[in-house]
């Protein structure tokens, strides 16, 4: 399991953002609402018409039940809803940049909420980040670092973890328990990716991720295994120099700190079962070695964790899926992991005053 299974005792909802409004999002909510599985205390950020639309196209039977900012109604069987109005009406499928401050606008009032006291935790459905760019935020990168900057911190490190617990019958990870991956650099064209590989960076990186397993996973010392950044971790020097002049130094930097820290070892078979034994988070130097094997893992019974954050914020493995919006066909197993995660974070949060 992630955590221990402390439920979310606290009186505050868990809010949960809709996301892009073409895509699979807001129809995964309503999945959870019509199929009965969201828990009591779940309430939605989003363009109400636009979720009733959606349940009625689908024939989604889910009474949508529009409430002010900071209060939600106990005891009914309905989607609470929190109203943010789109910009333009949504059509399931096509992209609208009119609909980019929309998007940012729910994900702001879920951090005003969480600040304010009135959520225990954020949940966020996927959001597209082109069209965030094309709507005008050209500096737009993705929630994580949208996060960084909402709430004022240097540094935060994204993570993605399965969670085995939900889905106890699933056959697909076989490894040696659930399986947390986190990264050095998230979203930046591989081509940068090298250059952003610094001493700095690892060392600030790897203590934020052994700070918040500590803090939000209830691991006392956490041991972590570090991917190379080359082929065979740069075979000694004759495939890449990143691991000698930067990934090495910084790791013994670590160690003497008295972290618990392993490699840099070959991305290639770290990721199998002896090497992943007793170790509690994978720490890989770009997005996709380290998520490719864990969406191969685990793809739709993980969720990715915003670490460092004053907040509790959760999120689904996966993206918007143009393809899929609007069909009622996407899976919504993601989105319910990342509602108990978010959940069972918010309660540790409450029983250790964290
Ligand atoms: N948490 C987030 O906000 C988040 C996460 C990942 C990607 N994204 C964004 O989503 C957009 C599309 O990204 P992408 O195409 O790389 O990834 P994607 O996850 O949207 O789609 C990749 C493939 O997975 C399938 N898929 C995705 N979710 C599924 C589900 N719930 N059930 C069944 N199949 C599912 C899609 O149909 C597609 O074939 C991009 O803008 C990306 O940045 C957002
Ligand atoms: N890197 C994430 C993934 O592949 O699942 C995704 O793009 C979401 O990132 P944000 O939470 O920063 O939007």
């Amino acid at each position: 399991m992630l955590v221990d299974t402390l439920s979310s005792d606290s009186a505050l909802p868990v809010v949960v953002t809709t996301g892009e409004p073409a895509g699979i999002g807001p129809e995964l909510m309503l999945m959870l609402a019509a199929q009965g599985i969201l828990p009591a205390g779940t309430v939605a950020i989003g363009d109400p018409d636009m979720l009733r639309q959606r349940a009625a196209a689908l024939g989604l039977s889910v009474t949508v039940i529009e409430c002010s900012p900071g209060e939600y109604p106990s005891g009914t069987h309905g989607l609470p809803v929190w109203p943010v109005a789109l910009n333009e009406p949504a059509t399931p499928g096509v992209l609208n940049p009119a609909n980019a401050d929309y998007v940012l606008a729910t994900l702001a009032l879920a951090v005003d909420a969480c600040q304010k006291g009135q959520a225990a935790a954020m949940v966020t459905a996927p959001l597209h980040k082109g069209v965030i760019i094309e709507g005008g935020h050209p500096a737009f990168t993705g929630h994580t670092e949208w996060l960084r900057d909402a709430c004022g911190v240097d540094e935060v490190v994204m993570m993605l973890a399965t969670d085995t617990a939900l889905h106890a019958a699933s056959p697909s990870w076989q490894g040696s328990g659930d399986l947390r991956v986190a990264l050095v650099t998230t979203h930046l064209p591989l081509r940068n990716v090298a250059d952003a590989i610094t001493f700095e960076r690892v060392t600030r990186i790897s203590r934020l991720l052994a700070a918040d397993l500590q803090r939000q996973f209830g691991i006392a010392k956490p041991r972590i295994a570090v991917c190379g950044l080359n082929p065979h971790a740069g075979e000694d020097g004759h495939l890449g120099r990143e691991e000698l002049d930067v990934i090495i130094p910084a790791l013994d930097a670590l160690r003497a700190e008295g972290m618990d820290i392993l490699g840099p070892l070959p991305a290639d078979t770290l990721f199998t079962p002896r090497h992943l034994a007793g170790v509690d988070a994978v720490l890989a130097m770009y997005h996709d070695q380290g998520l490719a094997v864990l969406k191969y893992a685990g793809f739709g019974q993980a969720a990715n964790i915003t670490l460092g954050l004053p907040l509790v914020r959760t999120s689904v493995d996966h993206g918007t899926a143009l393809d899929l919006a609007g069909k009622g066909v996407a899976d919504p197993g993601s989105l319910n992991v990342a509602i108990a995660l978010a959940r069972r974070l918010a309660a540790r949060r409450l029983s250790a005053e964290i």
